[in-house]
């Protein structure tokens, strides 16, 4: 098997660098005429599979819109995640884990070893217990060829106080965190640990050249633009990611389809 950088390098090339959130808000729930239950989480859900995958690289489920609804919540999940990669997209799992080390095995065992029902092609990580309490992540990624997204500026506004804050060198918490990627991305090819880089962050001070692919969430609903994401990241490998923006086209599946396409298109042409 193809590591995930290879996978995803190869999926961008072909789909474009849209990511597609699927995140089942009670809101869109509503405006798509559907109840907040269990059947309707279902109906929203794959119809979002079925208009969005086929078109993007990457679909993003955030787990919190699915984890709401409990064990039946969950096993819609496990669909999304198979149906999604049976339709060509990779999987990238939303769901901002991290523990201490013993305990983010156990996290890194529900959602990226194949066996398990959850296993996703990458899943997003808080190193905020610290770097090396990634390390189970890290080293069950490699093993299964999955990926990695730590998270490093995020979109939302509170973001800084954490990130932007100076460690023992002088430079951001969020660059110390790049500089972890790098060293684990140290091949040709593009590596398989990428970072959380807001569309919405204004400037970056940091370099973001790590190797590693970008997911670029704020693009769309949060105000984030194609001109942002030309502005912030340049040619790197990065994944704008809009989940309301483009499930607000539904609950059509070929306005779904539509949207996601147009959305690529804008973002190829720098907008
Ligand atoms: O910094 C971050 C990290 C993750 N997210 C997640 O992305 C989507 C954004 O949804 P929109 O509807 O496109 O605003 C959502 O799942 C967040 O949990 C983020 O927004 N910012």
């Amino acid at each position: 098997m193809t590591t995930f950088g290879e996978r995803l390098s190869a999926a961008v090339a072909e789909r474009g660098p849209l990511c597609a959130g699927i995140d089942p808000h009670a809101s869109l729930l509503a405006d798509w005429g559907l109840e907040d239950d269990v059947a309707g989480l279902e109906t929203f859900a794959f119809t979002a599979v079925e208009g969005l995958a086929p078109h993007v690289s990457v679909v993003k489920p955030q787990s919190a819109f699915y984890e709401r609804f409990g064990s039946r919540g969950i096993a819609v999940l496990e669909r999304v995640i198979a149906e999604s990669r049976a339709l060509g997209a990779l999987v990238l799992l939303d769901v901002k884990r991290g523990d201490i080390g013993s305990t983010s095995q156990a996290y890194a065992d529900a959602y990226l070893d194949p066996a398990s029902p959850l296993a996703s092609d990458a899943i997003t990580v808080s190193p905020y217990l610290g770097f090396g309490s990634l390390d189970p992540f890290v080293e069950t990624a490699r093993r299964f060829d999955a990926g990695l997204f730590v998270l490093g500026l995020t979109s939302n506004k509170e973001g800084p106080e954490v990130q932007s804050a100076t460690v023992d060198t002088g430079e951001s918490v969020a660059a110390r965190m790049f500089d972890h990627l790098r060293a684990l991305n140290d091949g040709d090819s593009l590596g398989s640990f990428g970072a959380v880089v807001g569309a919405t962050i204004g400037d970056a001070t940091e370099s973001l050249d790590f190797n590693g692919p970008i997911l670029a969430p704020g693009f769309g609903e949060q105000g984030g633009t194609p001109a942002d994401i030309r502005r912030l990241f340049g040619d790197l490998t990065v994944l704008p990611s809009s989940s309301r923006g483009l499930l607000r086209a539904g609950p059509s599946v070929e306005a779904l389809a539509e949207a996601a396409q147009r959305t690529n298109r804008e973002l190829l042409s720098g907008g």
